[in-house]
């Protein structure tokens, strides 16, 4: 079955916490409409930009883009942007089940706002039952518009987007109104609390996916345990918990039973977690039928674990497994180990972050279509350091030798290969501060084969990898101070992004380009050309 969609993109007034800001809607609609498809189906996006002053992509966060790599979404990356005034036609298959989510990947579009749900129902039985379905995204908003970002994370000196002003539960938060000297309207519909029905005694599936630009996000429900069955489109263990940590870049379904005293509503929350939290809890409202949903808890809003708790967070993430019996085990063996160092850095004065000394500057001409057509001179073809140097490097002091460079190199896999990717962490220009990074992958799933605290030892720690039920994923979090180990297969032809999902942080440099199998890439579409050196490889025809 084939979902056709038509979409216009443009900015819009709106108001997601009660100050009305400037956003990239999608018809009108914010956030986004949402996709559903089921597994096997083909999802196309009719995708036409009246945004009369930036060009635009869409990426389909966990969609792996077997034989269309043009089409993951990535500016740059996988396609030339898509200009003002023009129309692009988005052509996938979704080919796995599971709670995924699109949005922008051009400069700071998502900040913007710019995302919504997608949603692949299985075609088969799943492993657990509920009566009916919810979903929510997660998000942090700022009042600062994300071209001001922009320009202050570009500059020197350096300006910080800082904590965000809002948490926002499907597009919906609430800003007190009496603090801003801005436009603020506590009445306005946009900021109305977001409402999850449910009829008392029924099991619900919950899907919970983040997008958050800065904050990593702890979700609960006050007075409901739930129970964690999926992440990332792959069907976990069932773990009890009475909250989740959701990093930007993540999914889960969880189950929730309203089985709680049903003349009451109650507060879904979202809180900060592993930055010092300057935002208030984001609120939801699970609506116990036939009460009225603006009857709001009287309890105050549900508060999460400390912020800086991090052998909680630690302990929660070892936590989800594979489920027995549904998933693909990892290969033993990897053929090749990357280990990859985050660093902050300083170029020519610029506040950047840097993987292995290389701080990531996309070229003009999209890698696809440059590796695809072997055009000269369109990005750095000597391949980034596989490990960081030197080897001795001190991860608990800010970067004695600050300095960087800039450089757009790719790892370049052999078909069919399996890599070992090795997070490591390390302090930030501040003294004492390591901070959360959520990796994701484009392309791929992933096993996590291991976290752990201090300097990865090869040697030690490959040893103690989980290779019996490691949890496939497309985004992992690499904690303080610490290393997380990954495993994937190089088996996706095209070029893909795997970098920390933080806005702010894959603007400043924080990723890296993985390339495998380019000579079984597919023609590239002419819509997906036109710009850098790709302009000369437009195929003519009659
Ligand atoms: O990339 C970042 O920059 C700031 C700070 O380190 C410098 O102002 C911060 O908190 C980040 O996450």
């Amino acid at each position: 079955k084939v979902h056709f969609h038509k979409w216009t993109v443009n900015y819009q007034t709106w108001a997601p916490d009660c100050v009305p800001v400037n956003i990239i809607s999608i018809n009108g609609e914010y956030p986004g409409p949402t996709i559903r498809a089921r597994e096997g189906d083909t999802v196309v996006v009719q995708l036409e930009n009246l945004m009369p002053t930036e060009n635009v992509v869409i990426h389909w966060h966990g969609i792996r883009q077997r034989g269309s790599p043009w089409d993951d979404g990535t500016a740059s990356m996988s396609q030339c942007a898509i200009n003002a005034g023009e129309t692009y036609y988005y052509k996938f298959v979704a080919d796995r089940p599971g709670t995924y989510f699109y949005h922008g990947h051009y400069g700071l579009q998502r900040s913007a706002g710019f995302y919504g749900s997608l949603i692949v129902d299985a075609a088969g039985k799943e492993p657990f039952t509920y009566h009916g379905e919810l979903s929510i995204v997660l998000n942090d908003w700022w009042h600062k518009s994300t071209y001001e970002q922009a320009v202050g994370l570009s500059s020197n000196p350096f300006v910080w987007v800082g904590e965000p002003q809002s948490l926002l539960i499907e597009g919906r938060g609430k800003y007190n109104c009496s603090a801003t000297s801005r436009s603020c309207n506590a009445t306005n519909t946009q900021c109305s609390p977001y409402i999850l029905p449910v009829k008392p005694g029924n099991t619900y599936r919950l899907r919970i996916a983040s997008v958050a630009s800065l904050s990593a996000l702890n979700f609960l429900i006050q007075g409901h345990k739930m129970t964690v069955v999926e992440a990332d489109g792959h069907y976990v263990e069932p773990v009890e918990v009475d909250n989740l940590d959701v990093y930007s870049g993540e999914s889960y379904s969880v189950l929730i039973t309203a089985n709680q005293d049903p003349s009451q509503n109650y507060w879904a929350g979202v809180n900060v977690r592993g930055r010092q939290p300057k935002t208030p809890t984001g609120v939801a409202v699970l609506n116990y039928l036939p009460n009225p949903s603006a009857r709001l808890p009287a309890a105050a809003p549900p508060q999460s674990p400390l912020w800086n708790d991090y052998a909680y967070s630690r302990a929660l993430a070892k936590k989800f497994v594979a489920l027995k019996g549904y998933e693909e085990l990892p290969p033993l063996q990897s053929h090749r180990q990357l280990i990859l160092l985050n660093t902050q850095n300083k170029i020519n004065g610029y506040t950047k972050w840097a993987i292995n000394n290389i701080s990531l500057l996309p070229p003009p001409t999209p890698y696809l279509a440059a590796m695809k057509y072997k055009i000269k001179g369109a990005y750095d073809t000597t391949p980034p350091p596989d490990v960081y140097t030197p080897r001795t490097y001190n991860i608990s002091i800010p970067p004695p030798n600050p300095n960087a460079v800039e450089g757009n190199g790719v790892y370049v896999f052999k078909s069919n290969s399996v890599v070992d990717v090795i997070l490591q962490n390390a302090n930030t220009l501040t003294a004492n501060n390591s901070e959360i990074h959520p990796w994701h992958l484009h392309g791929h799933d992933f096993w996590i084969l291991g976290y752990g605290e201090g300097v990865f030892d090869p040697a030690k720690d490959t040893k103690n990898y989980n290779t019996v039920n490691p949890p496939l994923r497309n985004t992992v979090p690499v904690f303080p101070y610490g290393w997380t180990a990954l495993r994937f297969k190089a088996d996706n032809p095209g070029v893909w992004a795997f970098h920390c999902h933080l806005e702010a942080h894959f603007f400043m440099g924080m990723g890296v380009m993985f390339a495998e199998g380019i000579e079984q890439v597919g023609r590239l579409p002419n819509a997906a050309m036109g710009c850098g050196l790709t302009k000369n490889k437009i195929h003519m025809h009659h």
